[in-house]
């Protein structure tokens, strides 16, 4: 009583399982038994002919049929399924033809028919069973990224548009090269059978002839595709440079904070390169492939249909081992790779902090690490040579069966004098240059979407759009030159829930000396900024004239503003190419006049070639005082409304910065904001600021802060105690 319920589900279960094939295949028999007797009547000629255009006509309706009917769990794919229907008597009948010359009949009984299904449908059933575990199908995220990938090659190939010449040029070369290879075996074969029948010296004279010049010939289109695929590729590369470039130097400073500068200098000069070539390469490889199959199989055809058909018995094989190989190696080869990677950051690591690793005295638990690390990627590599040693014997497997019955079913078109013993020799050339072609368009097809992938890095630099906006555009003839922190709020884009700066509001009248002081930490560099618009405030505005920095154009400001930092960056090149940087056609007299103000003068003319001597790599050889200088020349000589000097003083003698400050304080029209720790230097300052904590906690002359004996007078009492502790 208890397993009847059972008993009777797992009937219905079966049953319910059964009624597609059985169905499929009720409808099958019906359509073999009533179209084979339609087109029997009209096509009596070619039997086979007719079975697989029997086929062709069954695919269609068997498909609906199938897509009608409740699809069992073991059947995964029922277009394979109905597939595999519908092949399996021409192919069997085909096959029959080939090996026993048995005579193909249009219909066979139904219990012939029944059992010539069965060993199809099994195959189908173990694929099923089988495919999910070999080739595991692809999660959304996988479909989602191959839709991805698809995309960036579409994309790449537009890029490739403007060399659509070269392109199409190499193409045509590359056309020529091949249908020139695809005689030489053909050739071949002639003079075989020139050689094996009765000789014939003119004959042989012309098929050597041929071959030579066919030789030749594709030799150097070949030289010619090569070449205009090269040139395309450089230009490419040199393309996606320059765009990626411009896109990088117009991102925000926080997008250079993010980013390693080693990381964007490698897309840069790497990935850009590495795609363009990768692309480049593989669309090369695979058009000459493709191009290739077509014409080897042409040929093949055209020497014997029957021993082409035997051929393919190999092709899915191969495609799909290959398609397993692609999908376990290149997942080997990645995790290879980040091994690898992995290793050589451990390494630098500890190369790097050396001197900790010793003070520690950890080199040997240092050793053991990098071990591990070495181990780890050693079993990987080893696991992905496994792998490739595996598929190179099965594909050897593969093909060595076909290839027998290739000989065999020869010999016996040889001996009944269908082909000749030459036609046989070019069909073996081309049959084996065949497979490989096959593998290769399997693996370049995949590789292509997989390089386009790389892709993505590149095109995410380039698609990123800056966070600062640039796309100001006054500029105004005339500038009074008053700016304004008005109740500016800011955090840092990496520390957004720190506020650096906290409701502050000034404003530096022009004409006028600044300085902006306070504990360290305070803020004081982060205001010169968001002066210098490297960040924009979360609340608040900074202002110039009334209106704000964002709405002037971008070099319009930064011409109105000049920065001169502690440690200022000066390029390889002469002075003056450092002094002139970003202003072109700047006059001599101006040039000058900029580096007299800055008191470097005297030290420019002293030098050798004065202001064409060359400055090093990065300033290297002036002194940190003379790059400062310089640099403050560089500044004064755009003519600013305001200059910063962040500590810009901080390495000149006492007496050159006196010098210094006055000739700054005589320039017309020049507000000045002073970024000092030593507050001797301010004391003179028209007014003073103080930052705390993000807080602009006191503002007003040197006397005023030092009566209110503040923030201010604790940090100059502090900075009297040092600078007495220095003198002494
Ligand atoms: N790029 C940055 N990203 C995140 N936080 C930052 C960044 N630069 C500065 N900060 C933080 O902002 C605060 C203010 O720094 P800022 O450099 O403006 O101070 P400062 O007054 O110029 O200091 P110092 O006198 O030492 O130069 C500090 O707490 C600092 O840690």
């Amino acid at each position: 009583m208890l397993f009847k319920p059972n008993i009777l589900c797992s009937v219905l279960f079966i049953m319910a399982s059964l009624s597609f094939p059985v169905i499929l295949f009720m409808a099958d028999f019906f359509l073999n038994y009533f179209a084979a007797k339609l087109i029997y009547k009209y096509y009596p000629y070619e039997i086979l002919g007719a079975l697989w255009l029997l086929s062709l006509i069954k695919f269609p309706v068997l498909a609906i049929v199938s897509v009608r009917l409740k699809c069992p769990a073991w059947v995964t794919s029922q277009l394979t399924f109905v597939l595999t229907l519908c092949l399996s008597i021409p192919l069997h009948q085909t096959l029959r033809f080939l090996f026993s010359s048995h005579v193909p009949e249009m219909h066979s009984s139904f219990p012939g028919s029944f059992l010539s299904h069965l060993p199809p449908i099994f195959a189908c059933f173990l694929w099923d069973l089988v495919s999910p575990k070999l080739l595991p199908k692809s999660t959304e995220g996988e479909a989602n990224n191959k839709k991805r990938e698809r995309d960036n090659f579409i994309r790449l190939v537009k890029y490739s548009i403007p060399d659509w010449l070269p392109l199409c040029g190499a193409f045509v070369f590359l056309t020529l090269a091949l249908i020139g290879e695809m005689f030489i075996p053909y050739y071949m074969g002639r003079v075989i059978d020139i050689l094996s029948t009765n000789y014939n010296e003119r004959e042989f004279l012309v098929a050597m002839f041929f071959m030579a010049t066919f030789s030749i010939t594709s030799s150097i289109f070949s030289g010619c595709r090569g070449g205009l695929f090269m040139f395309s590729l450089a230009r490419l590369t040199q393309r996606l440079r320059l765009l990626l470039f411009r896109s990088v130097i117009k991102q925000e400073i926080a997008f250079f904070e993010d980013n390693k500068s080693g990381d964007i200098t490698s897309r840069l000069t790497h990935d850009t390169a590495r795609v363009s070539r990768s692309i480049a390469a593989n669309v090369n490889i695979t058009l000459r492939m493709l191009v290739k199959c077509v014409g080897v199989y042409s040929f093949m055809f055209s020497i014997s249909w029957q021993l082409t058909l035997l051929t393919f018995i190999s092709s899915p094989l191969t495609w799909i081992i290959q398609k397993m190989y692609n999908h376990y190696h290149q997942d080997l080869v990645k995790k290879v790779q980040d091994s690898i990677a992995r290793s050589s950051e451990l390494a630098k690591e500890i190369i790097e902090s050396v001197r900790t690793v010793y003070s520690f005295a950890a080199e040997e638990e240092e050793a053991k690490r990098y071990e591990k690390s070495l181990r780890e990627t050693h079993v990987l590599q080893t696991r992905r040579d496994f792998v490739r040693a595996l598929y190179l014997l099965v594909t050897r497997l593969v093909n060595l069966g076909p290839q027998i019955t290739m000989l065999y079913y020869g010999q016996i078109l040889i001996r009944s004098g269908f082909i000749s013993s030459g036609k046989m020799v070019s069909f073996i050339l081309y049959q084996m240059e065949s497979n490989s072609y096959i593998r290769t368009l399997v693996h370049m097809l995949s590789e292509i979407t997989h390089s386009a992938g790389a892709a993505e890095k590149v095109f995410q630099y380039l698609d990123r759009k800056p966070k600062v906006s640039a796309s100001g555009c006054l500029c105004p003839d005339k500038l009074q030159g008053r700016f304004e922190f008005r109740n500016v709020t800011f955090s840092y884009p990496s520390r957004p829930e720190f506020l650096t700066l906290k409701n502050v509001s000034f404003a530096l009248p022009p004409g006028s000396v600044t300085a902006l002081v306070g504990p360290s930490g305070g803020g004081k560099t982060t205001c010169v900024s968001l002066l210098e618009r490297f960040y924009e405030p979360q609340e608040g505005d900074i202002l110039l004239d009334g209106k704000s920095l964002k709405e002037y154009k971008h070099e319009y400001l930064h011409s109105k503003i000049a920065l001169v930092a502690q440690e200022p960056v000066l390029f390889a090149g002469s002075v003056r190419g450092n002094i002139s940087y970003g202003l072109q056609n700047i006059p001599e007299e101006q040039l000058k006049a900029a580096a007299r103000r800055a008191k470097a003068e005297d030290f420019i003319e002293g030098m050798d070639k004065a202001y064409d001597t060359d400055v090093g790599d990065s300033g290297a050889q002036l002194s940190a005082g003379q790059k400062q200088r310089v640099a403050l020349a560089r500044a004064l000589a755009r003519k600013p409304k305001l200059l910063i000097l962040d500590e810009a003083s901080s390495c000149l003698d006492a007496e050159t910065e006196h010098e210094i400050q006055k000739s700054l304080q005589s320039i017309e029209d020049l507000s000045l904001l002073i970024i000092a720790h030593r507050l001797r230097t301010v004391q003179k300052a028209d007014q003073i600021l103080v930052l705390d904590g993000g807080n602009l906690v006191e503002q007003g002359t040197h006397e005023k802060l030092v009566q209110k004996q503040g923030v201010y007078h604790r940090l100059l009492n502090g900075t009297s105690l040092q600078n007495s502790g220095k003198v002494n």
